[in-house]
């Protein structure tokens, strides 16, 4: 873990995909750029579409120049980069892969060490896993790692299939399982906002927190990912991984030290915490919502249901919203708000945190509304921390007015915050677990959204679509908080 410069080869499987275009080869350029990477690391990239090396170089070069608007001239870093061309499913063709990556070890004096990183459809990672062992390519004398991305199964079940087939050749600590929101910076910000803060640990609790607010709304629609999208919906696009990564991160117990373990045996914990859901409670807990037709930043934009490869008279949510509550001796009572969804106003997750009243308003006389203080952290796209206290209006006596604490992560001089994957890419280089989801997290995870979807997938929305595109979504999202006393805070900044 402490290698800072690690030497590895990575192997890209679907490496002329989306993903690795957007964001694994801009994060590896990056890594190389600021010199986390030796010059002993390979990248070689794996798919069925026919390139040799060097046209492959010049696709890795022109994807990196789009990405990064810079021009890589003759840089070395891409004189690193490989291709091998294998259907996933063809055994022989894993034969060829290992010789060729003995042979780009020996050139770039690579310790055997062997990133495997699966960007492609999860129905391919049973087979590539059990071909990887089978034809020897685990076999190293380093270290080998798996990096699977999401969706990381549809349900429990089909988890639990898909992880026991991948465990059939790589342990639980060589799999790195992906949720980039693990990667934002903000995000990974939260842990050290909670426990490096003498203000706030003493007052995370249901004693002084009303309620925690978690909003991540998007303004895209589901772009060209029609045919995976409708039949994941938000719960599971978003909800089931994301938002309840950041729930457990804000609801966790200090861990007893900050490592890998430590970390996940308390975010765990929290996951299985959650009231679960009965069938009958659905209703009562979660809003689901889909887009219609509407504006979006001044652009008309179509309904959910017009959208390339959706079915026409789709019944998946685009939006969700929900309570949750944990049920333990810190969090007792105390509602979590979550809401997500695509064609919203604006690009954006926050985490409100409100704190209670204070006991009595003594500034009732002047018919002051003492306002409920907030700690706001903006994980993207602005990256800071807000906290919304109450102070004496100037001049005026002992009249109040609302003040605002900001610090802004991104707004500083020459910081450049790394993107999420090129943080988790590097994790995963030098060994680190800790912002990758394990299996028991993925597992509870499922356990609670599982009975959602049961009823969701079982009755028909028949007041879908229920929001227009360029909205915050449902009414009915906003009834949620209100039957409890409470209004979502808006994101703009203003109360
Ligand atoms: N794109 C994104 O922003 C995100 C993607 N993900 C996940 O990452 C994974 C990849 O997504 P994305 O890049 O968008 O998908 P794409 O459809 O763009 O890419 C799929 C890749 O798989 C390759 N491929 C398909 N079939 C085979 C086969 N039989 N043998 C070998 N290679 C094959 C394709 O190459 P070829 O046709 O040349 O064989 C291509 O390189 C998915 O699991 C997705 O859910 C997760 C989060 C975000
Ligand atoms: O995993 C996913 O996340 C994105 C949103 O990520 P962000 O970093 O832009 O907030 C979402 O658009 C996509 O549907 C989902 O699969």
């Amino acid at each position: 873990m402490n290698d800072v410069q690690p030497k590895a080869t990575i192997v890209i499987f679907g490496a002329t995909g989306d993903l690795a275009k957007r964001k694994l080869f801009p994060s590896i350029y990056k890594l190389y750029q600021k010199g986390k990477l030796s010059e002993q690391f390979a990248v070689v990239g794996v798919a069925r579409r026919p390139h040799t090396d060097e046209s492959f170089r010049h696709y890795v070069k022109e994807t990196i120049e789009e990405a990064t608007k810079q021009e890589l001239m003759d840089d070395p870093f891409i004189s690193h980069f490989y291709y091998h061309s294998l259907d996933a499913t063809n055994t022989k063709s894993y034969e060829q892969l290992n010789e060729l990556l003995t042979r780009v070890e020996e050139q770039f004096h690579i310790p055997g060490n062997r990133i495997f990183y699966l960007a492609m459809a999860p129905e391919f990672f049973g087979t590539i896993t059990s071909h990887l062992k089978s034809e020897g390519l685990t076999a190293t004398n380093g270290w080998t790692r798996l990096v699977i991305e999401k969706p990381f199964g549809h349900d429990l079940q089909s988890a639990q299939k898909l992880n026991e087939e991948i465990r059939q050749s790589f342990s639980e600590e060589q799999i790195f399982r992906i949720d980039h929101y693990l990667g934002k910076e903000m995000v990974q910000n939260i842990e050290v906002i909670r426990f490096a803060n003498a203000i706030f640990e003493p007052l995370w609790n249901n004693r002084f927190i009303a309620n925690i607010q978690i909003t991540s709304s998007e303004t895209l629609g589901v772009e060209d990912r029609g045919r995976y999208y409708d039949h994941s919906g938000a719960l599971r696009d978003m909800v089931q991984n994301h938002m309840l990564q950041m729930v457990a991160l804000l609801a966790m117990e200090p861990p007893i030290k900050l490592t890998t373990d430590d970390i996940r045996s308390e975010k765990v914990k929290v996951l299985r915490a959650l009231r679960p859901m009965t069938h009958d409670d659905v209703d009562n807990y979660f809003v689901r919502g889909q887009y219609g037709r509407g504006i979006v930043r001044g652009q008309q934009v179509v309904g959910y249901r017009e959208e390339h490869s959706v079915d026409p008279h789709s019944n998946t949510e685009t939006f969700v919203a929900g309570k949750l509550m944990i049920d333990n001796f810190r969090w007792a009572g105390v509602p979590f708000y979550i809401r997500t969804g695509k064609r919203m106003t604006e690009k954006s997750t926050k985490i409100v945190v409100q704190f209670k009243d204070v006991p009595m308003n003594l500034y009732y006389r002047t018919s002051e509304y003492v306002h409920p203080n907030l700690l706001v952290i903006h994980i993207q796209p602005d990256e800071g921390i807000t906290l919304h206290l109450n102070a004496k209006k100037s001049g005026e006596s002992m009249k109040t007015t609302p003040i605002k604490l900001d610090y802004c992560n991104n707004c500083i001089d020459g910081i450049n915050t790394p993107e999420a994957y090129e943080k988790l890419l590097y994790d995963c280089m030098r060994g680190d677990a800790t912002n990758f989801t394990h299996w028991d997290e993925v597992a509870a995870s499922w356990s609670f959204v599982d009975p959602i979807s049961e009823v969701w997938e079982n009755t028909k929305a028949v007041d879908f679509p229920n929001y227009e595109a360029g909205s915050m979504g449902p009414k009915k999202a906003d009834e949620l908080l209100q039957k409890d006393g409470f209004h979502w805070w808006s994101l703009n900044g203003t109360m």
